[in-house]
């Protein structure tokens, strides 16, 4: 069975389904959760972020990114089985991580996909959108700054930064990238709330400092490099080698322990019972 149900798939009895249907692509209007429900913008109140565990956190962006997928095939609701075994956690840390949201779905019906996507949105400050500089226009950054799906997923880049003068002036995408020089007036101009460091390691801190004076306060660094920055500023780090290290242990550690785990892809069928415990497991 295809995971969730589309608007002519939803076949349970709920006094709010007829609500529903119509909101497959449009606002979430009322939801399935229950009468009245919550617009997007005035929903009920949410637990400050800083209550909900980092390791929630990052769970609730795999969710989003499946509920984006569900969304773009006209799905109104799903299971927390569908919804788990498509992101690669069981279902109940699934329920877990999202009773930090407060109420969602309706028992033996499912979660209403809009509207939940529209309640991790708010809970992870992507309602309002981001606006992203990148630092360090080479072979990294420019497969970033060319990579067309930060924009759906809330994060437009507005500035790309260099020091080469070889590279200021380039166009790359809808940008042109600009001399590092000119950063901290720019960001402020741009109203950039994400500054992401794509620089050579020796680099990598000088353009932190530079982030920090022009005012932002998230940074996410692609530098296997340990960067200071005030306690304000939150910083994070991507090291794609550390998370092969990982996969490497996990998979030496599991060769004689596991089964060859099924798959399970959204639009396939799902294995709530038997989904896979690492990582994602959407279909590309
Ligand atoms: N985290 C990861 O998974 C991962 C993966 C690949 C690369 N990297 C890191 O990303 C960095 C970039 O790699 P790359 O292959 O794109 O390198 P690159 O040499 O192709 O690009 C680096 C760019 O940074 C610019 N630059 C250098 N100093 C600068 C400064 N002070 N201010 C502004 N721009 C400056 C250079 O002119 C160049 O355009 C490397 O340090 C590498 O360690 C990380």
């Amino acid at each position: 069975m295809p995971v969730g149900r589309g608007a002519n798939d939803v076949t349970e009895t709920h006094q709010t389904h007829g609500s529903v249907a119509p909101g497959v692509t449009g606002a979430v209007g009322r939801s399935v959760v229950g009468s009245p429900a919550p617009s997007v913008t005035g929903a009920a109140p949410l637990p400050e972020s800083r209550d909900i565990p980092q390791a929630t956190v990052t769970r609730l962006a795999t969710y989003l990114r499946v509920l984006g997928v569900l969304t773009e095939r006209g799905t109104i609701i799903v299971s927390s089985e569908e919804l788990a075994a498509a992101s690669g956690v069981g279902s109940a840390k699934l329920r877990k991580d999202l009773s930090f949201l407060g109420p969602n779905g309706v028992r033996g019906v499912g979660y209403d996909v809009t509207r939940l996507r529209a309640r991790i949105e708010r809970a992870l400050g992507l309602d309002r959108g981001h606006k992203v500089v990148l630092v360090g226009v080479g072979n990294l950054g420019q497969a970033l700054a060319g990579y067309g799906g930060f924009g759906r997923r809330g994060f437009s880049m507005v500035g790309l930064f260099d020091s080469d003068p070889a590279r200021v002036g380039a166009p790359v995408g809808d940008l042109t990238v600009r001399h590092v020089d000119e950063l901290e007036q720019a960001c402020a101009e741009l109203e950039a709330t994400i500054g992401v460091i794509s620089t050579p390691d020796e680099a990598a801190q000088e353009v932190a400092d530079r982030l920090v004076r022009a005012g932002l306060r998230c940074i996410l660094s692609f530098s296997p490099t340990s960067l200071d920055v005030p306690d304000h500023v939150e910083m994070r780090r991507v090291d794609l080698a550390v998370e092969m290290q990982v996969l490497s242990f996990n998979s030496a550690r599991n060769t004689e322990s596991v089964p060859t785990a099924p798959r399970v892809r959204i639009g396939h069928s799902a294995v709530p019972s038997t989904a896979p415990r690492n990582g994602s497991v959407i279909a590309p």
